[in-house]
């Protein structure tokens, strides 16, 4: 099953070319291919698309196709040799299906089957040629269907090329030139030409055409000059003919001191004439050829060796070695590039014509390689132009040039075959330049099959020999292909490439000619001017067209003032379409200018939201670890006080049962009336008092320890700061607040940095002024939050003035006890029953003022009057620590003085 490749429209899209191109697809022919694979690839386009042939019967000009003419690529076939049968080359792997078609199958040990066999490609490709010519066709045939329609339109004042593309040994120099008898294209085409020309020969040699396409005056001198170097070439061939055995001259290259041996062996007929058969110039006359006019031939000959271009009709060839001269390209003033001091030969016959081409081949480059005796180690360029000349205007600026270039492209062989370093250089050169030719070709089809993409650069200066062909890709003329392949299975990869960079010729389409630039004049002149008046120029084509002719694609034939007419009228073509092209870019500047802000505007919005995220999320943890600290100094504040209620409350509740226990004894006395009982009683008396002794000594003891824990307590809340307990952690999570609130206002300092360069990216816009906005916003929340720490540090530092009061009271409790008795006789019945009293009415008047004070800011609620009174008067009267001590008692606590984030604005 063969699946199209080509896209349904004829160009194949850049995936396919690129498969086409460098990768060959077939899987294994009913085998081992990959699922997805064809089992052929058809690499060549246009298989639903018909060629756009030229209308037969008619004269066909570039500037009359209405659809632009396919370029035209043949095939020939060249017969295998005795030799190469006896090796086994003929394995069947060419197959010509019909007319156009050819299917390639690769042979076994080919590096394509081998490729196939590991499902990477295919084995079997299938091309389309314009027309393939088997290995039977003659050189008469292949003239006939090929080159014969170029001499024609060459006449008629076109520019065509033929170049010959195809590996090595594959007939290319015998399709050009030919082989003994059997004359190639070349000859074939001279002597067509001449005998068209019979009788309108231009014979002076004044005119001489130079440059790209331009023409020389000659002086008498040059004219003198040229006939002198003519003559001596055709003579010299005519002496090489006579001393003729085999011929080895001797050339140095003169590059780099390194010489090539150019092996000439002559192969075309070493006879003064074309030998042609008499019925393949049959003379068709001159009927196609402009009236009036005559025609003066001239031919060039060089050669593109290691991409140095050499004259092969500089001098006649010598024996001894010498320099050859190296030829420069040069560009005109349109930047046309042509052969810099190319030796062009006026030739008067086809006769002359053969032995210049004679002359020319002595001095290629020819040598034996692996696979051809006689390989042609060079790109050879045989030109042909015809001044087509107006003898009553003889005027060289206004005289038209056409020209038949055919170029016999050097063999693409594969480097490592090459054993020795010159042939080496010379294939990778080879390689080099016909690879550039490739890509040329793509770039141009490319160009043509995506117009509305930019165009790619055409690689044209990379090589010499692209360069020098450059005019036939862009408009100058027209270009057709020969593609010889021959039928070896042992160089079936080889083969294979060239048809697959055949096949990309296949899909170009002439470039517009320079003619199709006049037609467009010519056209725009015919159109009604802006005032309505009609151009004289479009008369004069009226005129012809009413002839029903269509000679009208030469400017030249315009008069003085039509021609300024035209000026005018392309003025103003060109400034409409300046304005046309003006306000196209307004508009695509417009709608980039457009695109660009949304795409601006959408970045900055994302810029925005990951700003606004990241301060939302930076606000709450900073908010979080606040709360937190908040929670445990609370937390902390709050057990540390307990503590030491606690312990105040033990020790108070110690000092009154000790103070009770030394007052009892002596606050009942009773008295004794009864005198039979006095020595009884006193007896007991004085037990009771031994008792009360042991008691009292056990209170003292009880009542030293007490104060030496009471001395230690208050050792310890006499140095606040130093002492490292209470204080101390309070003063180091005070510390650890200020670390984390410097922290926060360094990180919201980065986020400003951050939100500045943010802003100066967003192209200045808005939404910078609102981050700035919150910025600030968040700067003025830290502000608050100093101050709510600064009246943090404020309530500790209330906290410890509570602390060293209560250390005041411990400090009289215990002077308390220094006015206790001290250890020893029984103090008086009156003193101890006065001091009894004193305990048994009430302990207010023993206690210190601010003592009682302390306690009542300490349990305020237990006040019964204290309810009535407002909650805003118990407030203001709080002290801190009593604060936090009610915060302690009720359930639930009160917000802490630092609200959460919903609160933040109130605070
Ligand atoms: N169509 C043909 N019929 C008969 N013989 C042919 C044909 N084509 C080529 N040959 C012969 O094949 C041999 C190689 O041909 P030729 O030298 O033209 O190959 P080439 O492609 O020019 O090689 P290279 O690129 O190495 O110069 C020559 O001996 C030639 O006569």
């Amino acid at each position: 099953m063969a699946l199209v490749l080509s896209s349904p429209c004829g160009g194949p899209s850049d995936e396919e070319e690129e498969m086409a191109v460098f990768e060959s697809t077939a899987a294994e022919h009913g085998g081992l291919g990959r699922p997805g694979l064809p089992e052929i690839s058809v690499i060549s386009p246009g298989l639903n698309t018909p060629m756009a042939e030229p209308k037969r019967g008619k004269k066909t000009r570039s500037f009359d196709r209405a659809v632009p003419e396919k370029v035209k690529v043949f095939l020939r076939i060249r017969p295998l040799t005795d030799t190469e049968r006896d090796r086994g080359e003929e394995q069947g792997c060419v197959a010509v299906q019909d007319e156009e078609t050819l299917l390639l199958k690769a042979p076994k040990e080919s590096q394509n089957m081998k490729t196939a066999e590991r499902g990477i490609t295919q084995s079997i490709h299938k091309f389309r040629f314009s027309r393939i010519f088997g290995s039977e066709t003659t050189q008469q045939q292949f003239y006939e269907s090929t080159m014969k329609e170029m001499v024609k339109d060459v006449l008629q004042g076109e520019n065509r090329l033929l170049y010959t593309y195809g590996v090595t040994n594959s007939g290319k120099t015998y399709t050009i030139q030919g082989s003994g008898r059997e004359a190639g294209l070349l000859p074939r085409a001279l002597s067509s030409m001449f005998r068209k020309l019979q009788g309108r020969l231009y014979v002076a040699m004044n005119l001489k055409p130079c440059m790209y396409q331009d023409v020389r005056h000659l002086e008498p001198n040059e004219i003198r000059a040229e006939e002198i170097r003519r003559n001596s070439l055709l003579r010299e061939d005519e002496c090489t003919t006579s001393r003729r055995g085999g011929t080895t001259t001797i050339w140095d290259s003169g590059v780099g001191g390194l010489s090539s041996t150019s092996y000439t062996t002559t192969r075309l007929e070493d006879t003064d004439s074309v030998c042609l058969e008499p019925d393949s110039l049959s003379h068709s006359g001159g009927g196609d050829l402009e009236e009036g006019v005559q025609f003066s031939i001239w031919v060039s000959f060089y050669e593109i060796y290691n991409e140095f271009l050499y004259d092969l009709l500089d001098a006649s060839p010598s024996l001894q070695p010498r320099k050859r001269v190296t030829l420069r390209l040069s560009d005109d003033k349109q930047g046309n590039p042509y052969v810099k001091d190319l030796s062009w030969i006026q030739v008067r016959s086809a006769e002359e014509a053969w032995r210049v081409l004679k002359a020319g081949r002595r001095n290629q480059s020819f040598a034996s390689t692996h696979l051809n005796q006689n390989s042609s180690r060079s790109h050879s360029i045989f030109s042909v132009r015809v001044l087509h000349v107006h003898p009553e205007q003889n005027d060289g600026q206004a005289m038209h040039i056409s020209e038949l270039t055919v170029c016999d492209l050097a063999g693409s062989e594969r480097c490592k075959e090459q054993r020795s370093g010159e042939r080496m250089k010379e294939a990778t050169n080879i390689n080099t330049s016909l690879l550039t030719l490739g890509r040329c070709i793509a770039a141009l089809r490319h160009n043509q099959n995506n117009k509305s993409r930019p165009p790619q650069v055409v690689p044209f200066r990379d090589s010499k020999l692209t360069r020098v062909l450059q005019g036939f890709f862009c408009g100058r003329g027209t270009s057709s292909m020969v593609v010889n392949i021959n039928l070896c299975a042992s160089i079936y990869d080889e083969t294979l490439q060239a048809l697959k960079f055949s096949a990309i010729a296949t899909q170009l389409v002439h470039g517009p000619s320079t003619k199709t630039r006049v037609a467009y004049i010519l056209s725009l002149l015919r159109e009604p001017t802006a005032n309505g008046n009609e151009s004289t120029a479009m008369e004069v084509d009226e005129e012809e067209d009413s002839d029903g002719e269509e000679e009208d694609g030469d400017i030249t034939m315009l008069n003085t003032e039509a021609l300024l007419q035209a000026i005018d009228v392309l003025k103003r073509e060109v400034q409409r379409q300046r304005e046309e092209k003006d306000s196209l870019e307004a508009t695509v500047r417009e709608q980039v200018v457009s695109e660009m802000m949304e795409v601006i505007n959408g970045m900055q919005d994302g810029f925005s939201e990951t700003l606004e995220a990241e301060r939302a999320l930076m606000e709450e943890r900073y908010e979080d670890k606040i709360s937190n600290l908040q929670k445990h100094l609370k937390n902390f504040y709050s057990q540390e006080l307990k503590e030491r209620d606690e312990e105040i409350e033990a020790l108070s509740a110690i000092l009154e049962k000790q103070t009770k226990s030394e007052v009892v004894p002596f606050t009942a006395p009773q008295p004794e009336d009864s005198a039979g009982l006095r020595r009884s009683q006193r007896l007991s008396t004085q037990s009771q008092h031994g008792r009360l002794r042991a008691d009292l000594d056990e209170c003292r003891k009880e009542l030293f320890t007490k104060t030496q824990e009471l001395t230690k307590l208050k050792t310890q809340l006499e140095f606040p700061g130093s002492s490292g307990t209470l204080t101390g952690t309070a003063d180091r999570k005070l510390e650890e607040g200020k670390r984390n609130l410097r922290q926060l206002r360094m990180d919201l300092q980065r986020l400003g940095v951050d939100l500045q360069s943010g802003e100066r990216a967003c192209c200045r816009n808005t939404g910078g002024e609102r981050l700035r906005h919150a910025l600030k916003a968040a700067d003025e929340t830290i502000a608050r939050q100093d101050q709510i720490l600064m009246d943090l540090q404020n309530s500790l530092t209330l906290v410890k003035a509570e602390m060293r009061r209560k250390a005041e009271s411990v400090a009289l409790m215990q002077s308390l006890r220094h006015q206790l008795p001290p250890p020893g006789p029984v103090a008086s019945p009156c003193k101890k029953r006065g001091c009894g009293a004193a305990a048994a009415g009430g302990d207010c008047e023993n206690r210190p003022p601010h003592k009682r004070a302390f306690f009542t800011s300490l349990f305020p609620a237990r006040t019964p009057t204290f309810k009535h009174n407002t909650r805003a008067a118990q407030e203001a009267n709080l002290t801190p620590y009593s604060r936090i001590l009610r915060c302690r008692q009720h359930s639930p606590p009160p917000s802490p003085v630092l609200t959460p984030r919903s609160h933040r604005g109130k605070v």
